[in-house]
């Protein structure tokens, strides 16, 4: 049984405002079609929150027709200006924005801003290190480039950059602490002391309008978002609200590990996103007599291409910290300038900038 299969056996079911099936408006995702086990998430808008015990009754009977034993439906509710956002999305329409975001003139075509969010299945794969040695790689290269941490389990960004102090407001606008020309916001700039976070979805959704439309970012032309690690809200929050931004999707070499990546790209071309292909990190290392060890495994980050029918666009080997030349002290990069690592990483800027400008 196929995705296609299961699509096809849930058409019927269809969202009485548009007529249209909810599949062809983007409101089933996550679709999981394997032999032992169906799953798939539904969104569920408040109209059609009350109508949750039929859609489930409805897909469960269908998808049982065609020879499933074992399936499983998500029901996560949407407010309507989610649902809204998803279908015009969907349906290839200017999105309606929410009025606040019409102050942002970042997100407008005009702003010339390149939107590029990393994304990752779980924590501590590398995500990010890719976000800021592509930030540093891109700036390396003469562009002007910000850097949003919406991270919010993990914001390792501000440690990375070595930046230890806090933005200032200046007339009632916050201004993004600058290291080595990039401009960063984090949210860890917004949490007190180092506690741990306990964020509701108003307060991550307030956070990210608040990196849209209240930070100073000036001219740009690129800003990298590392994202939470997963599909939550905040991933869809940046699919709704920067329409325009694509992803790359950071994986590991373990073959197995990435099926929440994949998770993480099928949101993305769901919600219509460009998905700029997958970097696979820590791929190998290198021995000092120059012979490869393939310490986590070999080609899940080409398998993610495969299955996300993108481009694998660099293998980042596992970089000896003991060199001294980790931390760099010229540039944003984690890396030291002599390393593969940042030569890679300056590879991957100039194909981002042929494509981009
Ligand atoms: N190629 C590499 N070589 C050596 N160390 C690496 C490499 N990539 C990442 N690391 C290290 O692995 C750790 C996890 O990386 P990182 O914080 O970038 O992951 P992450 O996916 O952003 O995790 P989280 O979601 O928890 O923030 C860090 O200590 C980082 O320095």
């Amino acid at each position: 049984m196929t995705k296609e299969d299961l699509i096809e056996a849930i058409k019927h079911i269809k969202d009485d405002e548009h007529g249209l099936p909810l599949t062809d408006l983007g409101l089933i995702r996550d679709i999981t079609a394997r032999p032992e086990h169906v799953a798939l998430t539904v969104l569920l808008s408040p109209e059609l929150v009350q109508k949750r015990d039929w859609i489930e009754a409805q897909i469960i009977e269908s998808i049982t027709k065609i020879g499933a034993s074992n399936v499983h439906v998500r029901l996560k509710e949407i407010s309507t200006d989610e649902k809204n956002d998803i279908i015009a999305i969907k349906l290839n329409k200017s999105v309606r924005r929410a009025p606040a975001l019409m102050n942002s003139p970042l997100v407008t075509p005009e702003s010339g801003v390149t939107f590029i969010a990393i994304a990752s299945g779980k924590g501590g794969v590398g995500k990010s290190t890719v976000t800021v040695n592509l930030a540093a790689a891109l700036s390396h290269l003469g562009k002007r480039v910000g850097i949003m941490d919406a991270d919010i389990y993990g914001y390792s960004i501000p440690e990375m950059m070595g930046i230890t102090e806090l933005p200032q407001k200046h007339n009632n606008r916050i201004v993004p602490v600058e290291r080595y020309g990039i401009k960063v916001i984090s949210t860890g700039f917004f949490v007190q002391g180092n506690k741990p976070v306990v964020w509701r979805g108003p307060m991550l959704g307030k956070m990210f309008t608040t990196f849209l439309n209240e930070v100073e970012w000036g001219s740009l032309d690129y800003i990298i978002i590392d994202l939470p690690p997963g599909t939550g809200d905040i991933a869809l929050d940046v699919h709704n609200k920067i329409p325009q931004c694509s992803e790359i999707l950071v994986t590991t070499p373990h073959p197995t590990a990435n099926h929440v990546a994949a998770r993480a790209g099928e949101m993305a071309i769901q919600t219509n996103h460009p998905i700029l292909g997958v970097i696979e990190n820590m791929s190998y290392f290198t021995d000092p007599s120059g012979a490869r060890h393939d310490l986590f495994g070999r080609g899940g980050g080409a398998k993610l291409a495969e299955q996300l029918q993108t481009e694998l666009l660099a293998e980042i080997p596992i970089h000896p910290s003991d060199t001294g030349e980790h931390t760099n002290q010229t540039s944003a990069s984690t890396f030291g300038e002599n390393s593969e690592q940042w030569h890679i990483f300056k590879q991957l800027a100039e194909k981002i900038i042929d494509q981009n400008g």
